[in-house]
């Protein structure tokens, strides 16, 4: 609630002279906007959203439009990880304030860096309690952030006392930031008091001078009008233009807080007001848009973003993140958090479905009928053992078993296999892959093209190929295989008429091949070392046949392999490869 000292306060603030004056003093001098993105976004107003991918695409192409104060940006030349420092309050509840601020520049592939003003305990029903952070503590955080990091940006938050505002502008002044973006935050979305209105005078006298933008919401944009009720569009463009008065280069008025669906925020420079509509997300997940809206447009602008660029951008990320946040769940109250990294989820869920990761061809099992029969054992029993002793990928090759034979084999593999956490392939027979539900194939040169079983088999399938030289490994590559098997590296019992390539003709498909590689022939423990010691860097595993299955004690025998593997790749690693 504001007090009439409050309201004293502002008023007093806003009548001196020296105040208006103060804008000769501040570095950011206000320059006009650029005419054109003025009428074009005056044009793009009236006609609605539909022109803002152009205006966008416009603005990215002629620099004719954007801001002066960032054209000189090294960002445009891509040369500093653009930083941001935000000077805001700890949300327990993750949602907002510094949390929000640290999710939406990680979103926007912008470094963030902090400042915390006060700990506020705080959840989805409300604020339980704020306990303030030292002003000389929030000082001596200030420079060390300040002092070290190239910041672009500082975007303010929560500013709990006048002595922390008066800390805040000279931090800003004395180390030169390219902007700096001021959200007034005094009440939270939840209608909780964050900031009393006793700051409101030295915020207005003090940092608004300074700002680049300032983005209240309703009640904030009332409060810094000495009261006055904002309740429309015309009063959100009266509050703006009178807010602009007390110094800041532009003014955003949030319309959040009002009740239509079509919401609108009214962005004054000093000349024109621009509506940016939003449709109105049906959420109860709105808890800390106005952070998340403020640091965006800081991230935004700390990339080299002119002004309204960043503001559409950071609005177009928010209408994103509030459309994915819909669904989110968490904790019992009415205002429900943002999910900033939902797009880090997308990826994380894409890596999943990626088909193959390269590290599964690390110790990639051959089976063969013939040894099995040999020593007695089934298919899926020699399937078992081996994955039990570290194999991390299997194939089932089978040659001479009738189709029925090999099918109901291939099912018990497949689900062993699966029970174990590893892929199975099947060599060659797309038909009994498909109808076992396995995880691909494995192609030989003159068995069925990889073009025609990429089609038979969709994009969810793998397809391993057999390959000597390097232009076989790139027509693998081009027909849609995701890795090569290459060899025979070593002569081998398994497969008397084949030809060997040997070491160095292994590692010439390696380097001619875009895939990653697994090496087979002949191989085993007293020769893998060999092999990976200083392989080519796709090359991610080995195959094998005999050294496994041939044996009496299947998982001794792989568990043997798998220690040699992984003491040759953690030697690599530890050599930084
Ligand atoms: N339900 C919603 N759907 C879409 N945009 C919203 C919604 N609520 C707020 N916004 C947008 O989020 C930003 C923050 O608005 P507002 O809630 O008014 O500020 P604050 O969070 O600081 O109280 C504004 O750009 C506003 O347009
Ligand atoms: C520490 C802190 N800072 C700011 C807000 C404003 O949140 P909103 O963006 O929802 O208004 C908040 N709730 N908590
Ligand atoms: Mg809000």
């Amino acid at each position: 609630m504001l007090t009439q000292a409050s309201i004293d306060g502002i008023a007093a603030a806003y009548s001196s002279s020296a105040l208006v004056d103060l804008r000769k003093f501040t570095r950011l001098k206000p320059p006009p906007p650029p005419a054109a993105a003025a009428l074009f976004l005056k044009a793009r107003t009236e006609m609605g959203d539909p022109l803002k991918a152009e205006f966008l695409q416009q603005q990215g192409q002629s620099n004719a439009m954007a801001d002066p104060l960032l054209t000189e940006n090294p960002l445009k030349q891509g040369k500093k990880v653009p930083c941001v420092l935000s000077v805001a309050g700890s949300d327990s509840g993750g949602g907002a304030g510094i949390q929000a601020d640290m999710k939406a520049c990680a979103a926007l592939g912008v470094y963030c860096t902090t400042a915390i003003t006060a700990v506020t305990a705080q959840n989805t029903v409300g604020v339980q309690g704020i306990h303030c952070v030292p002003e000389d503590f929030v000082e001596q955080q200030l420079q060390s952030v300040l002092s070290d990091f190239d910041i672009d940006v500082v975007k303010t938050g929560m500013l709990p006392s006048s002595r922390m505002v008066k800390i805040v502008a000279t931090a800003v002044r004395d180390y030169r930031v390219r902007a700096l973006v001021v959200d007034p935050v005094m009440v939270a979305t939840s209608g909780d008091e964050l900031v009393g209105p006793a700051i409101l005078g030295v915020l207005c006298k003090e940092l608004l001078p300074l700002a680049d933008l300032v983005t209240p919401n309703i009640p904030e944009a009332s409060a810094l009008i000495g009261g006055k009720c904002v309740s429309n569009i015309p009063d959100m463009r009266e509050a703006a233009a009178v807010i602009h008065q007390l110094g800041p280069r532009y003014v955003l008025v949030k319309g959040g807080h009002l009740t239509s669906n079509d919401i609108v925020d009214i962005l004054y420079d000093g000349k024109d007001w621009h509506e940016l509509h939003s449709l109105r997300e049906e959420t109860h997940n709105t808890h800390g848009t106005g952070c998340t809206l403020a640091s965006s447009i800081a991230a935004e602008l700390a990339k080299g973003a002119a002004m309204l660029p960043a503001i559409l951008a950071a609005k177009e990320y928010l209408s994103i993140v509030l459309k994915h946040s819909k669904k989110l769940m968490i904790g019992k109250g009415p205002q429900g958090p943002l999910n900033h990294l939902y797009g880090l989820a997308n990826l994380v869920d894409m890596t999943n479905q990626m088909r193959l990761n390269p590290r599964d061809l690390m110790l990639y099992a051959v089976t063969d009928s013939d040894m099995n029969r040999r020593w007695h054992r089934s298919s899926s029993e020699a399937v078992r053992a081996a994955v039990e002793g570290g194999a991390t990928i299997v194939q089932l090759r089978e040659k001479e078993a009738e189709s029925r034979e090999f099918l109901t084999d291939a099912e018990a593999c497949v689900e062993v296999a699966h029970q174990l956490g590893v892929r199975l392939l099947i060599n060659d027979r797309l038909d009994i892959a498909m109808a076992c539900n396995a995880d691909g194939v494995h192609l030989g040169q003159s068995d069925m093209p990889v073009s025609v079983a990429r089609a038979i088999l969709g994009p969810k399938k793998i397809i391993g190929v057999s390959c000597k030289t390097p232009e076989q490994a790139q027509e693998a590559w081009k027909a849609g295989a995701d890795y090569i098997g290459s060899g025979g590296v070593y002569p081998t019992k398994t497969k008397k008429d084949n030809k060997t390539i040997g070491l160095s003709g292994l590692y010439d498909v390696c380097k001619g091949s875009p895939l990653p590689v697994v090496a087979i022939g002949g191989i085993s423990a007293a020769n893998v070392e060999e092999i990976l010691r200083s392989c080519p860097v796709n090359l991610f595993g080995v195959a094998v046949v005999s050294c496994l299955f041939d044996q009496p004690d299947i998982r001794a025998a792989t568990a043997n392999l798998h220690s040699k593997i992984l003491k040759v790749f953690n030697t690599q690693r530890a050599e930084g490869r």
